[in-house]
């Protein structure tokens, strides 16, 4: 069972209540100048990942309090209860087990008594076998070719973990091409099947549930193209694979059972990347890097589940981002890696986050009064520079950001890797200490501008500070680091929503949307005039029908 505590009635809540009083009147410059030690005393590192988090608007007392927050909150207990199988994904009656996926130490996990490492190791064989056939050019096309291009089919957590790795880990890839279509809108896989030839290319159809209505659309006109080619019903076994874990639809959609690679209803969507769902990773940078990559996970839960919550990187990520959006009332949270590599890792972690922690309802079934889930953004350094960065520096808004950087390229490129990492750098020094009005000043008198000039300008010129950043730094992006930071990210998500009292693995909130264009599909089939719904709704039915 979670603990169903509101926070807001904790004893730490009350102090950080008072608390946040005496911080927000400080400075992160004056935090600085009164403790030398705060680098080391506010900084993680944890194997090849550091965490600097000492730019944040903290003290001593924040952290304590924030850990004794943790504690009234029983956050142990609700990790304990995760991992140890516990249905702890209350509305769907479903433990939550992404750390079974990747348990490298075996150790049993039970789940109504049953011990499910068999059977994810079982599917790991089989996920190896069949990369390992496919790279190797062993399985041959109908045609007897070998495959060049994979097409991964699948939409929300069944596409964006894949997309996100398979670009992080792109130094890796082999030499197949990897193409992923998500979209229910044509043109995605129009354009998709474009670039692909029937005979060697490998579908793999990626839904959980395999009802998903964009998914189930891609797959049928991918398997239309398919035949269209040439090929028979009985060659469709030979280009057609499923991740998923509904065998009767699978079997139904006329796809082999022996090509499908199944996964159990407590791996949540958007925490599936490690399970079947990744078999277009291993494709991608073969078996042995996609095993590195759950290899990294599982320290990272290890980690998790063991260190000490001062110590602990995700139980810190997850108390900062309380301390922003409940005493701060921070609405959003910006991921910002230096790495063009991982340029999806903010999109990845739009869903991770909002669609586990956007809910307003506790784990008492009672509304909230208070704020949870952030809104999750972000780009890669140095593009968001030259963009949005002007709205974090100088805008009415606080958006504490995490700053994502590799210490070594994969692509070393004359000065490149330094002019990134020197933005990198700067930008949360820039965000902490701002510029004054007198180094304004200054600055402008050294270059020469009159008084009146300085007059006018100066003002625009001010930057605040006091941005609040995180700082990773990896060594390097490898599979091995790349499994650690997510699940780093994954384990902050959970933190939060045990302390939000929310349930985070649960996301009634995209049904109402596709029950309601499941209502409207059949009233776009023909031209007659619509006047079922509001005078909103029945305008644009009824302009669109004009104008088809
Ligand atoms: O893998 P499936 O069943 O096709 O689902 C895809 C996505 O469907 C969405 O509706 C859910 O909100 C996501 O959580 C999920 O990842």
């Amino acid at each position: 069972m979670l603990p169903t505590t509101d926070f807001t009635t904790t004893q730490a809540y009350k102090y950080l209540t008072d608390h946040y009083i005496d911080i927000v009147s400080k400075s992160l410059k004056e935090l600085f100048d009164t403790d030398d030690q705060r680098f080391n005393k506010f900084s993680i590192q944890f194997e090849d990942i550091l965490l600097d988090y000492s730019k944040n608007r903290i003290d001593d007392e924040t952290l304590a309090l924030l850990i004794q927050l943790a504690k009234e909150c029983s956050l142990k207990e609700a990790i304990e209860a995760m991992y140890s199988g516990e249905k702890i994904n209350v509305t769907e009656g479903r433990p939550v087990l992404h750390i079974a996926l990747r348990n490298r130490s075996n150790t049993p996990i039970y789940v109504d008594g049953k011990d499910v490492m068999p059977d994810v190791n079982r599917v790991l064989d089989q996920m190896k076998a069949f990369s390992e056939a496919i790279i190797s050019g062993e399985w041959k096309g109908y045609t007897g070719k070998a495959i060049t291009d994979v097409v991964n089919i699948g939409i929300g957590g069944s596409d964006l973990g894949p997309v996100m790795v398979t670009e992080a880990l792109k130094a890796y890839k082999n030499h197949l091409n990897l193409h992923f279509v998500s979209n229910v809108d044509g043109t995605h896989i129009v354009e998709t099947l474009k670039a692909v030839n029937p005979e060697t290319t490998l579908f793999l159809v990626a839904s959980k549930t395999f009802t998903t209505q964009e998914t189930m659309g891609n797959a049928h006109s991918a398997r239309d193209w398919f035949l269209a080619g040439g090929a028979t019903e009985a060659d469709v076994a030979k280009h057609f694979a499923a991740l998923s874990t509904n065998a009767a639809a699978v079997e139904k959609f006329g796809i082999d059972t022996k090509n499908m690679f199944e996964f159990w209803d407590w791996v949540g969507g958007r925490y599936s990347l490690w399970s079947a769902i990744g078999l277009s990773i291993a494709l991608s940078i073969g078996f042995e890097n996609f095993t590195d990559l759950l290899a990294g996970a599982h320290a990272t839960d290890n980690h998790f589940k063991t260190a000490d919550f001062d110590q602990n990187i995700p139980v810190i990520m997850g108390l900062l981002g309380i301390w922003y959006n409940n005493f701060f009332e921070a609405e959003t949270n910006v991921i910002l890696p230096y790495d063009q590599y991982l340029h999806r890792f903010s999109a990845y972690f739009q869903q991770g986050d909002m669609e586990s922690n956007g809910k307003h309802v506790d784990r008492n079934g009672k509304e909230v009064d208070y704020s949870t889930g952030p809104i999750i953004w972000g780009e890669p350094g140095t593009n968001g520079q030259h963009a949005f960065y002007q709205l974090i520096h100088q805008g009415t808004k606080l958006i504490p950001a995490d700053f994502i950087a590799p210490a070594q390229s994969h692509n070393p490129l004359g000065e490149h890797h330094n002019m990134l990492l020197s933005n990198f750098f700067a930008q949360t020094e820039a965000l902490m200490n701002g510029k004054t009005e007198e180094e304004v000043i200054e600055e402008l008198k050294a270059a020469g501008k009159s008084d009146e000039e300085i007059a006018k300008i100066a003002p625009f010129k001010v930057f605040e500070g006091n941005r609040p950043t995180n700082s990773f730094l990896l060594k390097k992006i490898t599979p091995y680091t790349l499994g650690a930071l997510i699940a780093m990210y994954e384990h902050k998500i959970f933190t939060q929503g045990i302390i939000w009292n929310i349930y985070s693995f649960d996301q009634w909130g995209v049904e109402l949307g596709k029950q309601l264009a499941g209502k409207i599909l059949p009233e776009l089939k023909d031209d007659a005039e619509v006047s079922s719904h509001d005078s909103s709704t029945n305008g644009l039915i009824n302009q669109y029908k004009a104008w088809r």
